[in-house]
């Protein structure tokens, strides 16, 4: 017998129903990033999302990225941009681009996403309530010719030294959802350039989050044949690391998933953010969606 849309579709909302409970009240961080937005039928997907999950009692909190929409800005000014170690290298005159792009048109283009499907979205970067702190990212990498560890210059890269929660406590209780730009202070009154997924592991782990998740442009962390693997314990995830299966711009993820978890986030997912409804898909349905990390 097959079942009638009608049933199909009120099956689905009734299995929602264990979910919604489980995450009443609990505080899940989605760091949405440059490579998952751009595609505005995606966009508005990821808005209803997010307006859903605070409508049905959670407490969502939105981190946005923007590399490659920084890249493209930077090239219409004729401002030479590099990576080193994963971080774009930030001087003055690019992190007054990065600031402008980041907190000024892409938080403002998903706070009115957000804000079109009737919830209310509040567009902040961590200069606002005081909420971060940075100082001057001191990153190394080993020289691979002579295997000499040496200092990065990355100019105004920053890390995040201070979360501090009041703003986004008074935020939880109403009914705004914040929508946050990696942008910071520094106590040198400098304006630091924070990846987008640092800034969210940072925030997840002030509020000790039940749930943080990556967005990005690939299922989930792969295995060796390119299977999706479906959950992963630290350990096991700094194994693989260790022999290569992690690589790239998946390494500094995995490693802010850890960091995250073991300042007290419940569990971190990695998932497809081209795939239209993921966020609902992870947080309200038995199968979820990407990789589960967790302790
Ligand atoms: N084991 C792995 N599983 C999945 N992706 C991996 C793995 N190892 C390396 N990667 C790479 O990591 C990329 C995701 O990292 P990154 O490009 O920094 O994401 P984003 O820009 O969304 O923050 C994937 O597109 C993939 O090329
Ligand atoms: C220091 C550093 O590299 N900052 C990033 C901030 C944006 C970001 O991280 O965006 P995605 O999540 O889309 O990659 C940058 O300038 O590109």
């Amino acid at each position: 017998m097959t079942l009638s849309e009608n049933e199909q579709q009120a099956r689905l909302l009734v299995q929602a129903l264990p979910y919604m409970q489980k995450y009443e009240n609990k505080t899940i961080v989605v760091k949405y990033g440059g490579h998952a937005m751009g595609d505005a039928e995606l966009g508005h997907a990821f808005a209803s999302d997010v307006a859903l999950l605070k409508q049905s009692g959670v407490n969502p909190i939105v981190v946005h990225g923007g590399g490659p929409q920084i890249g493209s800005m930077l090239k219409r000014m004729n401002i030479e941009s590099k990576f080193e170690g994963g971080l774009r290298v930030t001087d003055q005159a690019t992190v007054e681009i990065v600031e402008m792009v980041l907190a000024g048109s892409i938080n403002k283009e998903i706070v009115a996403l957000i804000n079109q499907t009737g919830e209310w979205a509040i567009g902040l970067c961590g200069k606002d309530g005081n909420m971060v702190f940075a100082e001057k990212a001191k990153k190394t990498v080993i020289d691979p010719d002579s295997n000499i560890e040496r200092i990065l210059d990355l100019g105004f890269v920053g890390e995040v030294v201070n979360v501090d929660t009041t703003l986004l406590d008074l935020l939880a209780k109403s009914e705004m959802i914040p929508v946050i730009a990696p942008v910071a202070p520094g106590n040198d009154g400098h304006t630091y350039n924070i990846n987008a997924d640092t800034f969210a592991g940072a925030i997840a782990g002030a509020l000790r989050a039940t749930r943080l998740l990556f967005l990005t442009d690939v299922p989930g962390v792969l295995d060796k044949h390119g299977e999706l693997i479906k959950e992963l314990s630290v350990s096991q995830a700094r194994e693989l690391i260790a022999d290569g299966t992690i690589s790239g711009g998946m390494i500094p993820k995995v490693e802010t998933c850890i960091e995250a978890i073991e300042a007290g986030v419940e569990g971190v997912v990695i998932l497809n953010g081209k795939v239209k409804h993921a966020v609902l898909l992870e947080i309200l349905t038995k199968g979820g969606a990407g990789t589960l990390i967790v302790r």
